[in-house]
């Protein structure tokens, strides 16, 4: 066949051999794994289609809008256009080749944003055509919160600078309050949360939106009749029953833009709730018309899902390595072409930092606070992380978390690979060196044989030293220098204890004796609310003999320091819990008040710490309480755990302040009930990882 022979047709539109030859050439310049014949077939004819939507729209990019595109893509390269294209001549890919990639991508999100932009009612028919248009959204459901803000005419301006707001929240539990506070929607008894349901749910005006969100991340207010809705993005995942016929079914969209394929058997019920609750609300005019369409698409793991939801493609196999398509993969190549000069995890609203530096986690870097593109943390030396008990979630979440950050940060997993889910793709390495280039293709593993298999949900003492010595090596890793930070996975203590006599209550415990201190302090923080217990891993009954002035001055010191230098807190404000209830209610209630803290406190203060307290326990972790410090030093345990894993337990971070080296955790355990099942949510892991970075960017090289 000819170059420029047809090679495809697709409604009467051809595509050459030798675009698809060009395209192939251009996915690889672009560092695309995985097939690049393949996926240039792909793209272009899915091209072909959008460039048809566009012709019938009417809508076309002027040469001049078109030049601007394509000199903001060769920017991300941080290349001049004339020098971008260079480059790619040399490597035998003509201009028109990226003009013509540039311009369907830019002409496309621009009708999105156009057609969905503003409010505009959707009929019960619309959504059944948008539906039947696509059968790949089955492939990827989302855990979403929602909420709809009334906005008749008198109310609409302010009821739009709420939305602005709510649409800056990144944690969870501050989207949950708003919601309870000003959404017109049932769920907001609910603080706004949906279940896991499919993309197809919602209205495909609104999936590139919902897809280019990352967890946590909260849609731009969108405009519908008498309201505005938001959207929270809480977590995405590859649909987990899909039955193998669906899969099947799922390569059809491509070759059959206009087939509609209703999900049969199994899937119907939450489908038609979800139908339903959309449907309700948009005959009311409260519900999500269309979407302001972002359809920029970010996200390593909603690029992934995207891919998969369009090709039906499974998940990766084991020592497999998945593709990256799209803009992903531009923005992908752009940052690894460019150490230094990466994309880094943009915030949508550009100029704005993607949240505040001084609420939840360290410093920003520099460049990031600013809400420009910091380097990537590709080039920094990778996040350990040790595998915890292999029985429980531990492994699993370290998995998703990987597939969710291989693109920003380098991991290497320190466990035994025979113990991670089956799906995941994990290469050994020798050392922590070969991590970096491995991590974005493959979970970089550390290998250890820890003797017998695990059973997930039955911890085995058998275990124990493997458990204990990934621990210990990922503090030899990070000591030398040779990884930034250590995040551990959950250990469950009792099979420890069996297995390998741990003499620690926890790794707090475990990695101060490891650095040889006993100056260490637990903090869990989350964006609402840090916590730190002066006693730890204690039993009740010892805790009043425990509290010494000692102690509680040290804990006070260390966390006040922890705040100024890895937190970006100039001034700390810290709150001081009482013991007892009441805070000892002037000694009715207890004397340890009296007699040891508020005199310490006192003297504290004299040294110009700025410190409140001591507070009843009970009325210091309400939201209003909570914006007035910046941590909470509680008394023991349970009394600073509770209220943090109430409001946040998926976005904990577990930090354990005053080692010579960073270390982070999820702020949950082993979770056996579900370990082994695919439901543990790795939210908090990736927040302990991401923090566990931040803290070493902000820190700097040793
Ligand atoms: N950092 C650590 O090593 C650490 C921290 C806390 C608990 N633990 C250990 O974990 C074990 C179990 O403790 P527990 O039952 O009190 O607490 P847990 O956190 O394991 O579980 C509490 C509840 O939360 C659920 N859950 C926990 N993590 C989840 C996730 N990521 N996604 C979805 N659901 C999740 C569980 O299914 C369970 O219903 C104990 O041995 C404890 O010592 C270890
Ligand atoms: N007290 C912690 C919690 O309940 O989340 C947990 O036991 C972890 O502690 P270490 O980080 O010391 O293992």
């Amino acid at each position: 066949q000819g170059l420029f022979a047809p090679a495809i047709t697709v409604n009467g539109a051809a595509v050459t051999n030798y675009e698809l030859d060009q395209r192939a050439r251009l996915l690889a310049a672009f560092n695309t794994p995985g097939d690049t014949a393949a996926e240039a077939r792909r793209q272009l004819v899915e091209e072909k289609l959008k460039l048809q939507e566009l012709d019938r729209a009417g809508m076309q990019l002027t040469d001049e809008g078109l030049e601007t595109a394509m000199a903001e893509f060769a920017q991300r390269a941080d290349l001049s256009l004339d020098a971008f294209v260079a480059q790619l001549a040399g490597q035998g890919i003509a201009r028109e080749t990226l003009r013509d990639f540039v311009k369907v991508n830019a002409s496309w999100r621009d009708y999105v944003r156009r057609r969905y932009g503003s409010g505009v009612e959707i009929s019960d028919a619309e959504i059944d055509a948008e539906l039947a248009k696509t059968g790949g959204p089955d492939a990827v459901e989302l855990l979403l919160s929602e909420i709809i803000i009334p906005a008749p005419p008198p109310r609409a301006a302010a009821a739009q600078a709420r939305a602005e707001q709510i649409s800056r929240l990144r944690s969870t539990a501050a989207f949950e309050a708003q919601a309870r506070e000003v959404s017109a929607l049932p769920t907001r008894e609910q603080g706004g949360r949906l279940d896991w349901l499919p993309l197809s749910n919602y209205p495909a005006g609104l999936r590139g939106l919902l897809l280019s969100l990352e967890p946590g991340e909260v849609t731009p207010p969108i405009p519908i009749r008498n309201g505005v809705a938001l959207f929270q993005l809480r977590d995405i995942r590859e649909a987990p029953q899909a039955p193998a016929a669906d899969r099947r079914d799922r390569l059809c969209p491509v070759r059959h833009p206009r087939r509609g394929h209703r999900r049969g058997a199994g899937r119907g019920a939450p489908r038609r709730r979800a139908d339903r609750h959309l449907r309700r609300s948009l005959r009311r005019g409260e519900g999500p018309a269309r979407g302001a369409a972002g359809a920029a698409q970010r996200g390593a793991l909603g690029a992934a899902a995207r891919s998969r939801a369009r090709t039906g493609a499974a998940r990766p196999q084991r020592g497999g390595v998945e593709p990256e398509r799209g803009w992903h993969a531009v923005l992908h190549h752009a940052v690894f072409a460019h150490p230094g000069r990466g994309a880094g995890r943009r915030s949508r609203r550009g100029a704005q930092p993607a949240r505040r530096p001084e609420t939840f986690g360290p410093r920003r870097h520099p460049a990031r606070r600013a809400g420009g593109a910091g380097p990537h943390r590709a080039a920094m030396t990778p996040i350990a992380i040790s595998c915890g008990e292999p029985a429980g979630i531990g492994p699993e979440i370290a998995a998703r978390a990987w597939e969710r950050l291989r693109g920003e940060i380098p991991l290497l997993w320190l466990g035994d690979p025979r113990h991670l889910p089956d799906a995941v793709p994990w290469q050994a390495v020798d050392d922590a060196a070969q991590a970096a280039p491995v991590s974005a293709t493959a979970l970089p593993v550390l290998a250890r044989d820890f003797g017998p298999p695990a059973v997930p949900g039955a911890p085995d003492p058998a275990h124990a030293q493997g458990v204990i010595d990934a621990i210990r090596d990922g503090v030899d890793l990070v000591r030398s220098g040779a990884c930034a930070a250590l995040c551990t996975a959950p250990i469950h203590k009792a099979a420890l204890i069996d297995g390998a006599s741990f003499a620690h209550p926890g790794h707090t415990e475990y990695l101060a004796a490891l650095a040889g201190t006993d100056e260490v302090v637990m903090m869990l923080a989350c964006e609402a609310l840090r916590v730190v217990p002066t006693t730890i891993h204690v039993p009740l009954a010892q805790v009043p003999a425990r509290l010494t002035p000692d102690l509680l001055e040290r804990t006070i010191r260390i966390t006040r320091d922890a705040l100024i230098r890895d937190f970006g807190v100039a001034a700390p404000r810290l709150a001081i819990a009482g013991l007892n209830p009441h805070a000892g209610e002037d000694g009715k209630m207890g004397g340890e008040e009296i007699a040891m803290i508020t005199p310490l406190l006192d003297r504290l203060r004299g040294e110009g710490f700025d410190l409140a307290g001591p507070m009843s326990a009970d009325t210091m972790f309400h939201a209003a309480a909570r914006a007035t410090y910046d941590a909470a030093i509680c008394m023991y345990h349970d009394q600073a755990l509770i209220p943090i894993k109430t409001i946040d337990f998926s976005g904990g971070v577990n930090v354990t302040l005053g080692l010579p080296f960073i270390r982070t955790s999820p702020d949950h355990g082993t979770a056996f009930g579900i370990a082994g099942k695919g439901l543990a949510d790795p939210s908090s892991m990736i927040a302990a990882i991401r923090m566990a970075a931040d803290m070493a960017q902000a820190r700097g090289p040793r």
